[in-house]
């Protein structure tokens, strides 16, 4: 799998970037969402943005942000994408794309079949998409809980028109057999690669790596 990317989310300190970079990730994703372990404010991200190596993108994560806050954040942080992980509708991601002019890509949550239809949607409006499993209804993070969804719901729509990561509840145990049965060219990973929720592991995330690049 020499082709596939990897995306290390929810980085909190410069040691998880080295760990991330070092092991060979194409993306690392910053949380800004108050109510996660993963969390960091813009000053943090501004921070830690300027020890991202060239070539590594610096993805944005916010859940249904207002015009106030991604202003303030892409004034501060050199971003390369924004990751819309909330409930924002095609007609917002297509706002969001024109008034700041990152890709975007838009984060879909997926329980069952009943769920695919939206992939399509916003597909038609985003530059990538993150397919993750459905939140519990009673979670308290709309992402980032370690679960998976039903991978062979994907089995017979591999590709889509916009590039696409698997996500939810990929591991260094299980991210090669995702990749085989899903045929994702790119994966996605946060509590798989934690000692504790909000605190990466370098180890996992190297051995989360090898797993899906080799
Ligand atoms: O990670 C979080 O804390 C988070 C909080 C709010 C919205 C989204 C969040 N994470 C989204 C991600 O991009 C995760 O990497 C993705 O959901 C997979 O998470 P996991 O199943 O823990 O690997």
């Amino acid at each position: 799998m020499a082709d596939t990317r990897v995306k290390i989310c929810g980085l909190r300190t410069v040691a998880d970037i080295e760990a991330a970079a070092g092991a060979g990730a194409s993306y690392v994703g910053f949380v800004f969402f108050e109510k996660s372990p993963r969390a960091v404010s813009i000053a943090e991200a501004a921070t830690l943005a300027v020890e991202v190596p060239p070539g590594v993108a610096k993805v944005g994560l916010v859940v249904n942000a207002d015009d106030a806050f991604l202003d303030a954040l892409t004034a501060r942080v050199p971003l390369d994408i924004l990751q819309l992980h909330g409930s924002e509708t095609p007609e917002r991601v297509a706002e969001v794309k024109a008034r700041y002019g990152l890709p975007v890509m838009k984060a879909i949550g997926i329980a069952d079949a009943g769920d695919l239809p939206q992939i399509d949607l916003y597909a038609a409006v985003a530059d990538q998409l993150l397919i993750d499993a459905k939140p519990p209804k009673d979670a308290a993070l709309p992402g980032g809980n370690g679960l998976a969804f039903d991978w062979t719901l994907l089995a017979n729509r591999k590709y889509w028109t916009v590039p696409w990561m698997l996500a939810g509840g990929l591991t260094p145990e299980n991210v090669a057999e995702a990749v085989t049965r899903t045929g994702a060219r790119q994966v996605d990973v946060s509590s798989g690669v934690e000692a504790a929720p909000g605190q990466k592991d370098p180890a996992r995330i190297t051995a989360f790596c090898e797993a899906a690049l080799t």
